[in-house]
C-alpha cells in the first residue's frame, strides 16, 4: 500500500513555495540593501547602481580607461602639455561618480578635526579659503577647478558672492547644475564648461578667486596662476590649496618615488611639483605673496585618516561594483577604474604618513592695484 494522499503533497508544495518566496523576498532585499542603501561610504546622494562613464558610454568605458593608462606607459605622450586637459578629462569621465558615492560632493581632502565628522571638516576647510579673500554679497568669485560644486555653494552660502565655477569636465557641469538647483542656490552659483588655462572670461573681470585642488593638473602651474591673474581686478585675492611634495621628499629614496608615481599615475598629474617652486610662480606672472603654509602640519589633524579608516567600506565598494557591472547595471570597465582608485587611495596615504607629500598647501596672493607696485 502507498502512503500517496493528494492533499498533503499539495500541501507540501505550498509550503516549498511559500519558503522559496520568502528566500527570494530577503536574498532581494538585502542585495538591494548591499548595493543601494548601504552600498556608499557615505550616503550623499549618488547610488551604486547610478554609476557610470561620465560623458563616455558605457561600452567605451573600458576602452577609455586603457586610453587613461595609456598615458603613463608611452611617458612621451604626456610630455605634450596640449594633450594634458583632454587626458584630465577622461580622468573625470571615469572617476565623477565614483567619487560623489564614496566620497561627497567635495571634491578634497581636509585636516581632521577631533569630534567633528568629514562633513563639518570639509565645510570648514573650505569656508576657511573664501573668509581670506574678504568678498561678500555683490561680488563675483571665481572657482578655478570646481568638480561637481561642493565648494562652490559652502562657499556661495557662506559669503553671500556670486561664484562662477569653471571645469574641463561637461559631465560634471551637468552634475553641479543639478546640486546647485536642488540646494537652491543657482541664483548664486554659475558653471562654465573651459579650460582654465584659457578661460572664457574677460580682463579683471572677478573681485576674487580659488583653487582647491585643481592645479595640480596643469602641465605648467604659471599657466592657470597667470590666468587667474589675468581674470582678477587689481587689488583682487586669490587663495590656492596646492598637492605638492614637501621637504621631506627625497628623489633618490625607492619609496619616496614609488607613492609620487602611485599618486601621479591615480590622480591624472602631468607630474607633481614641489612646495616650494609654488610662490616663485606666484610672483612669476605679477601676483605679491602674501602667505604660504602647509595646513597639513601638526596641530592639524591627519588629512589621510579619512581614507585609510575604510578598509571594509572599500571592500564592500569593490564587491558592489563588480555585482553592477556582471548584472550590466554599471559599465564594464568601472571594475578597474575602481581597483586603480583604491590603489591610489593606498599611495595617498603613504605619502600622508611619510609626510613626503600634502594636498593643501595654501598660498595667498594679491594682484597689486597697479602692475608696477
Ligand atoms: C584632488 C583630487 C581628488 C582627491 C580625492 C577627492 C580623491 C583621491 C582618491 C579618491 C578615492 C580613493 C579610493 C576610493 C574608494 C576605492 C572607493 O570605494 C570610494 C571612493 C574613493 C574613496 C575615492 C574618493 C575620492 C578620492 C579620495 C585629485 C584627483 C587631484
Ligand atoms: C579634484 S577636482 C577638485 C574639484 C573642486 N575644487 C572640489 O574641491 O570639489 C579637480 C577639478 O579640476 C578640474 N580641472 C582639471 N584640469 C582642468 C582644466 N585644464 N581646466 C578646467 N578645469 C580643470 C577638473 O575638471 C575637476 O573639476
Amino acid at each position: 500500500m502507498s502512503n500517496y494522499t493528494p492533499g498533503f503533497e499539495a500541501a507540501d508544495a505550498m509550503e516549498n513555495l511559500t519558503l522559496f518566496m520568502t528566500a527570494a523576498v530577503i536574498a532581494g532585499g538585502g542585495l538591494y540593501w548591499f548595493m543601494c542603501i548601504l552600498g556608499s561610504a557615505e550616503q550623499k546622494g549618488k547610488r551604486a547602481a547610478d554609476l557610470s562613464g561620465g560623458s563616455i558610454s558605457a561600452e567605451k568605458v573600458g576602452d577609455k580607461y586603457k586610453q587613461y593608462w595609456s598615458f603613463f606607459l608611452r611617458p612621451k605622450e604626456i610630455d605634450k602639455p596640449s594633450q594634458v586637459p583632454a587626458f584630465v578629462d577622461t580622468f573625470y569621465n571615469l572617476v565623477t561618480d565614483i567619487y560623489e558615492w564614496g566620497w561627497g560632493q567635495s571634491f578634497h581632502f581636509s585636516p581632521s578635526i577631533p569630534g567633528k565628522s568629514h562633513a563639518a571638516a570639509t565645510r570648514l576647510h573650505e569656508e576657511f579659503a573664501v573668509d581670506l579673500l574678504r568678498v561678500g554679497p555683490g561680488d563675483r568669485i571665481l572657482d578655478v577647478g570646481c568638480g561637481v560644486g561642493g565648494p562652490m555653494r559652502a562657499i556661495a552660502a557662506r559669503s553671500g558672492s556670486n561664484v562662477v565655477g569653471i571645469t574641463i569636465n561637461e559631465y560634471q557641469v551637468g552634475r553641479a547644475r543639478t546640486h546647485n538647483k536642488k540646494a537652491g542656490l543657482d541664483s548664486l552659483c554659475e558653471v562654465v564648461r573651459g579650460d582654465f588655462l584659457q578661460m572664457p572670461f574677460d580682463d579683471e573681470s572677478f573681485d576674487g578667486a580659488y583653487s582647491i585642488e585643481a592645479t595640480c593638473h596643469a602641465p605648467k602651474l604659471e599657466d592657470v596662476y597667470g590666468e587667474v591673474y589675468r581674470v582678477l581686478k587689481p587689488g583682487a585675492m586669490y587663495v590656492s590649496y596646492e598637492w605638492v611634495t614637501t621637504g621631506e621628499y627625497r628623489s633618490d629614496d625607492p619609496e619616496h618615488v614609488e607613492i609620487v608615481q602611485g599618486i601621479e599615475r591615480g590622480d591624472a598629474l602631468p607630474g607633481l611639483r614641489s612646495f616650494d617652486e609654488v610662490a616663485e610662480i606666484a610672483r612669476k606672472v605679477g601676483f605679491e605673496v602674501v602667505e604660504e603654509k602647509d595646513l597639513a602640519r601638526p596641530p592639524s589633524g591627519p588629512w589621510w585618516a579619512r581614507l585609510k579608516m575604510g578598509r571594509i567600506a572599500y571592500w564592500r565598494n569593490h564587491v558592489v561594483v563588480s555585482v553592477l557591472a556582471k548584472l550590466g547595471v554599471a559599465p564594464e570597465g568601472v571594475v578597474e577604474v575602481h581597483d586603480m582608485l583604491y590603489k591610489t587611495a593606498g599611495h595617498l596615504t603613504r605619502g600622508g604618513e611619510t609626510g613626503i607629500f600634502t594636498p593643501m598647501y595654501m598660498i595667498l596672493c594679491r594682484k597689486p592695484v597697479k602692475a608696477d607696485d
